[in-house]
């Protein structure tokens, strides 16, 4: 197998620190390339030249006819021009200038690329790093109205000093190359911005810039603002074949070139396992496959099984009570928004509740008493228009919280024994970003928490064969179901016929992406407990069909906190809004409904 190689996009995203792009073939940061993505049909005069170590690609978006796949209805996108100022061009560019290395990718879709890889399951490949020795402008036939594009070209040749490249025996290695003319290569940033070119350099006379000799047909101008581009003697040439200097590769040897297997982690910071590092995937270095990290107990090869795990510590929810909103979500989000009805009596609230929707009805805080010991908490309602339905929230308290600490406890016990399988399922569309506004993404696309669901199937998640039934599920998810019962009882005056508990984990950085639990059959009522770091909940209105796209901004946000639990009463919540949870750290949540009821 390829020594670094996934089967889906969010692999490589998540476990590969050279390529993050989920859309654009070229990822950069601040201006600087880390990795180019070769992929689909070669444009004329795209090379994969001397077994790999020259390869000539057109790079930086925008430059053919595209229809644009976001949901909703498809887009086409006229091919235009690209400039040197396009953000990928130009990154592109001053890789080129810099003489930066970077690391070129290959997809199963790349004609050029002398192996099937899809034969052997790899949808993508890194083939390794490279450095630009040419960039160029071209004219290529475009299906726009003028019939042509610039695009621009660029000319990546291997680095040396990485050892040969994986997929060619080292007989092959026998290739005659040019020497650098810049001598040693280093692959830090070169202060001296000319390319070290063998290959001749010469001056226009009508714009004065210089193009190097790149064809055999003669030297053209290659600056696509002068009149004299893309043309030898006036005229526009059909054919065009690459000069044999410049098809020789540049031996250019690199010293300290990063090693691009990613390293795994094997310690802690104070033996926290759900911080961001957690949540990344991994590189097997058995089988060279790099997977998402989609369970919660340990990191796991998707192709050969191999496992990596590291010990952690439980958490209290007492970690998480010093976490206050950003004073700019106060200000941007209450500040903002006239008409505001609400009645708090004092601003001690604000920090908990921001309701940005005039037509909402935000009710003065009821002072709620919860029994068995657990004293009073406040019992916050939001009343939604054209009696849409309601949404509660029932205040933590320290006093109260007694039973989530040790739920929360449980949870993390059991998932960390696997005794309660939190996993990080496959969404049902394939797509980076909310529900609502999807953009296509190749391979099995996870969501961005792990769940487990308990009692009735629930399709939302992985589909109905993930479900545990009541009797067999863990502790946790039993005392979850019982304190939500409870409260729920409380708060509305009558017992809801809970059957299925969705338990959500979150790792740093993780969240749940705008949705509606709109399922067939799911009851009026949805209700959920909150346990370790406070999140953002925010609704927004849902898309309709009046109205396809959804507004972006949010009617509702309110926080989240450990012990808290929230109530969703009534069908329109559903129907009129969707919601999204964007946790400040390391949460679990369970939330019950009825299936199957309504
Ligand atoms: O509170 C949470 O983490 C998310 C709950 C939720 O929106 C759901 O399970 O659908």
């Amino acid at each position: 197998m390829p020594p670094i190689w996934a089967e889906s996009r969010q692999e490589v995203c998540e476990s590969f620190d050279y390529f993050r792009s989920y859309q654009s073939g070229v990822y950069s940061l601040k201006d600087i390339v880390k990795g180019y993505l070769l992929g689909g049909s070669p444009a004329s005069r795209d090379i994969f030249h001397c077994g790999g170590r020259l390869i000539v690609s057109h790079g930086g978006g925008k430059a053919e006819s595209i229809l644009d796949y976001r949901v909703g209805a498809a887009r086409f996108q006229q091919a235009q021009d690209q400039e040197a100022t396009d953000k990928s061009v130009r990154a592109l560019l001053k890789s080129y200038t810099d003489k930066r290395p970077l690391v070129l990718l290959a997809d199963d879709k790349y004609a050029l690329f002398p192996y099937d890889l899809s034969a052997s399951g790899c949808t993508y490949v890194v083939l390794g790093l490279y450095w630009i020795s040419h960039a160029w402008a071209e004219y290529q036939p475009a299906s726009n109205g003028c019939g042509r594009v610039v695009r621009w070209k660029f000319a990546f040749q291997w680095c040396e000093g990485q050892g040969n490249p994986w997929w060619i025996s080292s007989e092959s290695d026998d290739v005659d190359m040019l020497p650098d003319p810049i001598g040693g290569c280093r692959s830090a940033p070169r202060q001296d911005p000319s390319p070290p070119d063998a290959v001749v350099n010469m001056a226009c006379n009508k714009c004065s810039q210089k193009s190097p000799v790149v064809y055999s047909q003669g030297w053209m101008c290659l600056n696509p603002s002068c009149t004299s581009f893309w043309s030898i003697g006036g005229r526009e040439l059909e054919q065009l074949d690459y000069d044999a200097s410049f098809l020789r590769p540049i031996k250019t040897v690199f010293t300290n070139l990063p090693e691009l297997r990613p390293a795994k982690l094997i310690e802690t910071m104070d033996s926290i396992t759900t911080s961001y590092a957690f949540s990344k995937g991994w590189h097997c270095e058995k089988c060279g496959r790099l997977s998402s990290r989609f369970k919660w107990e340990h990191w796991e090869c998707s192709y050969c099984q191999l496992i990596h795990k590291l010990p952690g510590r439980l958490r209290t929810a007492k970690e998480f009570w010093h976490q206050r909103p950003p004073a700019e979500f106060l200000h941007s989000q209450v500040g903002k928004q006239s008409g505001l009805r609400h009645h708090y009596h004092s601003l001690a609230f604000l920090p908990h509740i921001h309701a940005t929707l005039a037509e909402i009805i935000a009710c003065r805080p009821e002072p709620f008493e919860l029994g068995d010991g657990g004293g009073f908490t406040n019992h916050l309602t939001f009343i939604l228009p054209n009696e849409r339905g309601r949404i509660h929230l029932l205040l933590g308290t320290p006093l109260a919280n007694k039973q989530a600490d040790e739920i929360f406890r449980q949870y993390q016990e059991q998932a960390e024994e696997g005794e309660l399988l939190l996993r990080r399922y496959p969404l049902r569309l394939n797509c980076v970003s909310d529900r609502s506004n999807c953009i296509a993404v190749r391979g099995t696309f996870l969501t961005n928490y792990f769940s487990q669901n308990s009692g009735e199937p629930y399709q939302y998640v992985g589909g109905t064969g993930n479900t545990v039934p009541f009797d067999k599920a863990p502790s946790s998810v039993c005392g979850a179901l019982a304190l939500i019962k409870e409260r729920s009882r409380l708060a509305l005056q009558k017992d809801i016929p809970f059957n299925e508990v969705l338990s959500a984990a979150y790792m740093e950085k993780q969240k749940m992406s705008f949705h509606s639990d709109s399922e067939r059959g799911l009851g009026p009522v949805v209700a959920s407990l909150s346990l370790g770091s406070a999140a953002f909940m925010h609704f927004r209105a849902r898309a309709t069909s009046k109205e396809p796209k959804h507004s972006s901004s949010n009617v509702l946000t309110l926080i989240l906190r450990h012990g808290d639990v929230l109530i969703m009463e009534g069908d329109g919540v559903q129907q009129h809004y969707e919601h999204t949870v964007i946790p400040m750290n390391f949460r679990i949540a369970a939330t019950a409904r009825c299936i199957g009821t309504a």
